[in-house]
């Protein structure tokens, strides 16, 4: 036990000891003590303990339970929860809260979750909720906590959930017409015959699907040709509207800049596949949301939304698993009534970093198809195997679903491909294909050092192009910024050693030493770095990831990064306040990015961040090499078995 731990052990004893027979529950004093010991073992963010003194001057709450459950709705939503359900609060609170965080589980802390709330019933709960001030409606404004079967809400998240819910059943409930020339088109660029005869062409079945639906979703791992079906179904869309006489306009964005850079380059291949006739009308240039949105700078809200919605027919969103509940509410918001949108993404993947996880919540069921009899009528013309076994009684969203189910980037012989696919399973001997196949390995070794020899080959291939200038300073950094994305080191988690913060440090130095960098300084030649916030001012979104490079004449530093439509921005280090060195990035941010070879890191020690979806995201992200290093092989067991769930009611 560290220094550290064991104080926060005596701390807990002796503030437990002292204050024998006043229970925090019942003593508001006490509480408010019990939340700032929280917060100083760093259980709860000092955010988290300040919401209910904010709400408390605001509206009078002397109920210590509330203050309690107040903070603990602000430390799920601080984890990516939209509510916090009261049955499992009642069940297992240590667990739905992570608290101890798990470095600290084995501790006995006598002031944990459970010893606190042990013994209340779901019935004292929603007493005590509903005779709060701060769940009742005063005339003209809305109460701050919201109680809805259970689920307890910050205001803002159960209205977004509400907004969701609403605008989806209302878009859901409505078939579009497909006009039989269209129908003829689609027969017709899907013609050959899927390998083999008796598969089922979800491609095509994806395409006629969404051109029947004002809002669809196209879901499948990595190179199962989601680009490829979307740009089929927009040349038909614009198909359909030449008929008439009439052009759409169709936008196309992606939750991060990196991600619509990435669709950009897809887009225009998959264009290029196409027949000439029928690409005209189908854009390449991606935007992101924000942008999309009009984002305001330090406002939660944009400039587009129900008042002044966006000028478009179809909205096509890729990466979507990265789209957090409350962009979900004002992207539909902003969406006009008559406008189809489709969302594309891996359901699979990790979700948003912020709350929620749409699009693992909105595709609930996928792979069982569940759909209706009517969707079968709907999808039978275009199939010419039976979809029986896809049949069911599924939810409305199922019926607005597809899942992509044959990756045409990975075939049988790939490691990469059967190991994301035996993750994503759930698979115990997953681990076992490593030694099978060329194109993933595990690094001998437990330490860090493991990791050197990968690292001085992986980006000496971007450095060595820093001393080869060229006259044209931007092509010179495209090559560089081209050669930087051939490998990246992920990481599950942020802080530590085995964190994205002390590999940085780690290959920093390994680097200085063997020349490649001069990592003594702050900013120097070479450093990439992340944004890890929106700068509307310089158009920079978080995760966006530029390079340092030196002035031809001046040596002057600029970092340069590469902006959704494929330009250039080179930005003064000193403008840049908010971004961290990305030798080493978390797996969370490497979404909407690939890699030709990405080097995974994990821990020595457990974490409830270990996880299936975490797994399954480190190792789609790379396309042709996988390297995985595992402290301790038990761990990668323990990740394959849990998965992330996230409490939200859509
Ligand atoms: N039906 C098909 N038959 C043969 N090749 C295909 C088919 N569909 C897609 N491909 C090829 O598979 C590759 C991946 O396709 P695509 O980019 O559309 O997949 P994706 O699901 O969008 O991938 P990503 O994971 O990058 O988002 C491309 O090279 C594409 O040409």
């Amino acid at each position: 036990m560290s220094q550290r731990e064991q104080l926060d052990l005596f701390a807990s004893q002796t503030a437990v000891n002292s204050t024998a027979g006043a229970s925090p529950l019942n003593d508001l004093s006490q509480m408010q003590a019990l939340l700032q010991r929280w917060v100083e073992r760093r259980w709860l963010r000092a955010l988290d303990a300040q919401l209910p003194q904010t709400l408390h001057q605001l509206s009078d709450e002397p109920n210590p339970l509330l203050w309690l459950l107040c903070a603990l709705l602000c430390h799920q939503y601080g984890r990516g929860h939209s509510c916090i359900l009261l049955s499992d609060l009642v069940d297992d609170p240590d667990g739905l809260l992570s608290l101890p965080p798990q470095n600290q589980f084995l501790q006995r802390f006598s002031d944990r979750p459970s010893a606190i709330l042990h013994g209340l019933t779901l019935q004292q709960y929603q007493q005590a909720l509903t005779q709060s001030r701060w769940l009742t409606q005063d005339a003209g404004s809305a109460a701050p906590l919201v109680l809805s079967d259970n689920r307890l809400y910050l205001h803002r998240l159960y209205q977004a959930e509400q907004s969701v819910k609403q605008q989806l059943s209302a878009r859901l409930s409505q078939q579009l017409p497909l006009a039989a020339a269209v129908a003829a088109k689609l027969a017709e660029l899907f013609a050959p015959v899927p390998t083999p005869a008796t598969a089922i062409d979800w491609q095509k079945l994806a395409c006629a699907m969404a051109l029947q639906r004002r809002f669809s979703i196209i879901t499948g791992g990595p190179g199962t040709g989601k680009t490829t079906t979307v740009v089929k179904l927009l040349a038909l869309l614009q198909y359909g509207a030449r008929l008439k006489q009439q052009a759409l306009t169709i936008k196309l964005a992606a939750p991060t800049g990196k991600a619509a850079v990435r669709l950009t380059e897809s887009i225009s291949g998959a264009l290029s596949r196409l027949p000439a006739e029928l690409s005209a009308g189908i854009p390449t240039e991606v935007t992101t949301l924000h942008r999309l949105l009009g984002a305001l700078p330090n406002r939660r809200s944009f400039k587009h939304n129900g008042q002044n919605p966006l000028q478009l027919d179809v909205l096509v969103v890729d990466e979507a698993s990265m789209i957090d509940l409350e962009m979900m509410a004002a992207l539909l918001d902003a969406l006009p009534a008559q406008a189809q949108l489709v969302l594309l993404g891996d359901k699979d993947q990790l979700s948003s970093v912020e709350a929620g996880s749409v699009l693992g919540d909105l595709c609930r069921g996928a792979e069982l198809g569940a759909y209706r009899a009517d969707t079968l009528k709907l999808l039978a013309p275009f199939s010419d195997v039976a979809l029986t076994e896809f049949a069911g009684e599924g939810s409305a969203l199922n019926q607005a679903t597809v899942m992509l189910r044959h990756s045409h980037r990975f075939d049988a012989k790939s490691g990469i491909g059967m190991l994301a696919a035996a993750v994503n399973r759930g698979d115990s001997s997953a681990p076992a294909l490593f030694g099978q196949f060329a194109d993933i390995s595990l690094l001998p070794g437990q330490s860090l050092s493991a990791l050197k020899p990968l690292v001085l080959a992986g980006f000496s291939q971007y450095l060595a192009l820093l001393q080869q200038h060229d006259a044209d300073a931007d092509s010179w950094a495209h090559r560089i910024l081209q050669r930087y994305s051939q490998f990246q080191l992920l990481c599950a988690l942020r802080s530590g050693d085995w964190g994205v913060e002390g590999i940085n440090t780690q290959v920093g130095q390994w680097l200085t030493e063997a020349g490649f960098i001069d990592g003594r300084r702050q900013w120097y030649a070479g450093r990439p770095v992340m944004m890890q916030r929106n700068n509307y001012s310089l158009g920079l979104m978080n995760g966006d990831i530029g390079i340092t490079l030196p002035q031809p004449h001046s040596g002057q530093l600029r970092v340069v990064f590469q902006l959704a439509d494929g330009s250039l921005k080179w930005v003064l280090p000193s403008r840049l306040t908010e971004v961290a060195t990305a030798f080493a990035i978390t797996v969370h941010k490497s979404q909407g990015s690939e890699f030709n070879h990405c080097c995974l890191v994990l821990p020595p020690d457990n974490s409830p961040l270990l996880s299936r979806e975490l797994l399954y995201t480190g190792i789609t992200r790379a396309k042709q090499q996988f390297s995985l290093l595992c402290a301790n092989p038990a761990l990668l067991q323990q990740a394959i078995a849990r998965r992330v769930a996230r409490s939200s009611g859509l």
